[in-house]
Parts: C-alpha cells; sequence; structure tokens
C-alpha cells in the first residue's frame, strides 16, 4: 500500500527555551524544554501514523517539524530523501526547492474557524492557494477544482457552500473545508492535529472516514496527531497504518495498530490503553498501572527511559534479588530523597532501623537491603540527603535509568524503547546491542525476579 519515504525524521531533537519572568531572566540561565527527543520516523507515500500521548508530550512539536514549519535543533528531516533544512538554508543542489516541500506539506488544525478568514468567503479562502502555486490555471479552472472538492467532501451545493462567510458553517463543515484546502494542492503528507477533537463524537467517525475515502483518492498520507487513542486505532487501523505512542518527547512505541493495541509493549502504551475506556481494558487491573500519576518536569526530565520514575515494569539491577513490588517501592523511596520530600524529622526521631524502614513503608525488606536501606535513612535523618541518594543508587540503579531505549521508526515493524525488550549492557549474558528488537516476549531478563 505505501511507497516510498515522504519524509524521514533522523534522530530530531526540538529543544525550546522556557519563558522566564524579567528577574529570573537577569540571574539564571535561560531552561530549555526538551519537546522533542532522539526521534526517528519514517513516512512512507500513502500511508497512515497515528502518534498519541499526554498533553505536552511534544506530538505537535514532531508534527510541525515533520512538515518543515519547525526547525529541529538535532538531527535531520529529508522530503524525498533530501534534506528540508538544508535546502531551505540555500542548498540549492537538490531536486526539489524547499517552496516546493512546503506545498506538499500541509496541515489541518483542531479549530478551522482560526485558520479561516472570518472576512472571506469559503471560495476565497479557497482559491488563495490556488491562485498562489497553480498559476496556470484561469479563474474558470480554479473555481470548477474548488467546487469539486466540495462536493467530494459532501458540502452540496457546492455554489452554495462556496459564497458562505465561516461563521454560516458548522463546526465540520469548516473542518472539511480546511481539509479540502490542504488536499487543494495534490499534498504528499497532510499533518492533520487533533483534527478531529473538536467535533461532536458522532461526527468524529464520519471525519476520519471521510479522510480515509480521500488518501485512497488522493493517494496522500498522514500523520494524525490525537490524545485520544481510539480516534487514533480507528483511523490508523482502517488505512493500515501504524500507531506510535508518545511520550515526554519520546516515541517509545510504534507499530501496526491493531498490534500495539492489542498488545501493547510498552508499559506507558498500557497506561493509555487502561486510561481509555472504550478500547475495553483488562478487567482485571482496576488501578492505573502506574507508579505515580505525576508527570515529570519537562525541563529536567528522567535520565534513561524518561517513564522510568513512574513504570510499574522498572528493571532492577541483574544481581538485586528483590522482586518487582518491593524493588518498586525502592524506587519511590528514591524519588522521594532525590525530591527531598521524605519526612526527615520523623526519621531523625525514630530511634532504631526497624522504626525508621516502617516509616519509610519499607519494614519487610529481606537481608541485607534492610541494612541498606536504612544506611540511606539514616543519611537522610541527618541531613545529608546527597550520601542517602548516592547510596541508594549505588545498590539499586536500574538498566533504565542510564541507558534511553529507541524505537525504530522506519520500521513496520512493531518496535518499542523498553529495556524489557532490550538487551542491556549489565544483564547477565547480554551484550551490548542497545538496538530495538521487535516482537519482543515482555519477559524480564534471566535470574530476575518477577514479584513478591
Ligand atoms: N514555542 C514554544 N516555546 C516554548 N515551549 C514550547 C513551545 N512549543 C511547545 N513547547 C513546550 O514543548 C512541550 C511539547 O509541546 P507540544 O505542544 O508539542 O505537546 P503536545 O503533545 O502537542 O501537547 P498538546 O496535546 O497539549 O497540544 C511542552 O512542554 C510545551 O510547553
Amino acid at each position: 500500500m505505501s511507497g516510498d519515504p515522504v519524509i524521514t525524521l533522523e534522530d530530531v531533537a526540538v529543544e525550546f527555551e522556557k519563558d522566564q519572568g524579567f528577574l529570573e531572566s537577569l540571574f539564571d540561565d535561560p531552561e530549555t524544554v526538551g519537546a522533542v527527543d532522539d526521534v526517528s520516523l519514517e513516512i512512507p507515500e500513502n500511508d497512515v501514523v497515528a502518534l498519541v500521548g499526554e498533553s505536552g508530550c511534544g506530538k505537535t512539536t514532531l508534527g510541525k517539524t515533520a512538515i518543515g514549519v519547525q526547525r529541529p535543533t538535532g538531527g535531520t528531516v529529508a522530503y524525498r530523501g533530501q534534506d528540508l533544512w538544508g535546502t531551505r538554508d540555500g542548498d540549492v543542489s537538490g531536486e526539489y526547492e524547499f517552496a516546493e516541500m512546503r506545498r506538499s506539506l500541509q496541515v489541518v488544525h483542531q479549530d478551522p474557524g482560526a485558520a479561516l478568514n472570518p472576512n472571506q468567503t469559503v471560495l476565497d479562502s479557497l482559491v488563495a492557494p490556488l491562485k498562489r502555486w497553480e498559476t496556470e490555471l484561469s479563474v474558470a479552472d480554479r473555481r470548477a477544482r474548488v467546487h469539486s472538492l466540495l462536493e467530494r467532501v459532501g458540502m452540496e451545493p457546492a455554489d452554495d457552500y462556496a459564497h458562505r462567510y465561516p461563521h454560516q458553517l458548522s463546526g465540520g463543515e469548516k473542518q472539511r473545508v480546511a481539509l479540502v484546502r490542504a488536499l487543494l494542492l495534490n499534498p504528499d503528507l497532510i499533518l492533520a492535529d487533533e483534527a478531529v477533537s473538536a467535533l461532536d463524537v458522532s461526527l468524529r467517525v464520519e471525519m476520519m472516514d471521510l479522510m480515509l475515502d480521500l488518501q485512497d483518492e488522493f493517494g496522500t498520507s498522514y500523520l494524525f496527531i490525537s490524545h485520544n487513542l481510539s480516534n487514533a486505532r480507528y483511523l490508523a487501523e482502517k488505512a493500515d497504518g501504524r500507531v506510535g505512542i508518545m511520550y515526554l518527547g519520546e516515541l517509545v512505541e510504534l507499530g501496526p495498530a491493531d498490534e500495539v493495541l492489542r498488545d501493547p509493549k510498552h508499559p506507558y502504551t498500557e497506561v493509555l490503553k487502561w486510561a481509555t475506556a472504550d478500547l475495553d481494558p483488562d478487567p482485571i487491573v482496576r488501578n492505573p498501572p502506574v507508579r505515580s500519576i505525576d508527570i515529570p518536569d519537562p525541563v529536567d526530565p528522567p535520565s534513561g527511559c524518561r517513564f522510568h520514575t513512574r513504570c510499574p515494569k522498572v528493571v532492577p539491577p541483574t544481581d538485586t534479588d528483590i522482586g518487582q513490588e518491593t524493588y518498586n517501592r525502592v524506587m519511590d523511596l528514591r524519588g522521594a530523597v532525590d525530591a527531598r520530600t521524605l519526612d526527615r524529622e520523623a526519621l531523625a526521631a525514630t530511634g532504631d532501623a526497624d522504626a525508621r524502614l516502617a516509616a519509610a513503608g519499607l519494614a519487610d525488606l529481606p537481608a541485607p537491603h534492610g541494612d541498606r536501606i536504612d544506611d540511606a535513612l539514616s543519611h537522610v535523618a541527618s541531613g545529608e540527603w546527597d550520601a542517602a541518594a548516592e547510596a541508594l543508587s549505588e545498590s539499586y540503579e536500574s538498566p533504565c535509568e542510564t541507558t534511553p531505549p529507541a524505537v525504530d521508526g522506519r520500521s513496520r515493524e512493531h518496535t518499542v524503547a523498553c529495556h524489557l525488550y532490550h538487551d542491556h549492557a549489565d544483564a547477565p549474558g547480554a551484550g551490548t546491542d542497545l538496538g530495538v528488537e521487535t516482537g519482543g516476549t515482555g519477559d524480564r531478563p534471566e535470574g530476575e525476579s518477577h514479584g513478591d
């Protein structure tokens, strides 16, 4: 179904400087937000990729980067194999001009009203891009092209709709006009950024079906962005496309829609699935499959796998013989030590190790973990937070903290950025291959226990 790559993102990163107050800007270095981190993704002709993730995870930034609207701070973006930003910066050695690339990469936003000029009729809004790009068309040709597309999206009689102003259209009609405007230029790729989210539920499916019909007809690819996993699944599955899951700027899972949704591999995808009521989540999992509901600050994201601070399957070090549930509590304790949120005074007032461990919720630890943890708690009681953090890190550092896994966004296979599916350097007998292995079993590395 799909063909040559239209857009190829390689190790793309986008960092923004965070807005600071006037006084802060005088005294502090600017803080940066890593909106997108090290993402590789290939979108072939006539393909659909649906990106899903919580608000602020970088979907829009990645989408804008893919269509040449946002310049990446790292990595490369290629249009049909030609460096897009190099072309923008004046490299004329390639086949395509930058303007041609941009014409071929269109967008439909969540709020079509904002994209339409309230003082222009539908016809005037729609002929404007044709006037600019298809200069050989006569006035009658342009009008005919607009009318035929309006009819194609069900806006009939086209002449009536063509002479309306945006305020005379419903939300669904405005969205159709926005889609027509994107399609008029025969683009290779349309970024549909939350393009159906503002529509009534009943209209969403209709709009997605229309997008799919037109995709077939025009041979356009879609990069569909949604915070809603069911919408993403509907569109990607029907188009035989892929679903990509983003977390804190990273693409953590990517693969055929039905596989990713039926058999999610990344623990974060499981959380999204759990949170999407109409995806029929596992009735046995009553609580969210996550250790903490708080999303870390993107200005200071966790090291390694960014999900490790919340992940209920965070991989214990190979020489640690405690089960998953206990390890999770140790990791939570480490988080509290790092954030200095443990009750130091309560610990200081506690006379003995057993009481300190009980106060930290870790009374039942097998030897030698009790002694190790209490050593760290004693440091906290004395106000030595860094020493406590160091002691805990020495014994309980997870491979998930040290090495960022990545998905292979060029593959059409199901790939996942998770150490449960990768070899990691300190796993027994493991090589140093941290590349993606597809179709992993989810088994823990040998020698590790699974739960208490
Ligand atoms: N122009 C900008 N300047 C500074 N920070 C930005 C800018 N654009 C985005 N960000 C930050 O980058 C991160 C990713 O934002 P982005 O809009 O890409 O996420 P998103 O997943 O699309 O979110 P939403 O679903 O809410 O639109 C956020 O932390 C956001 O605050």
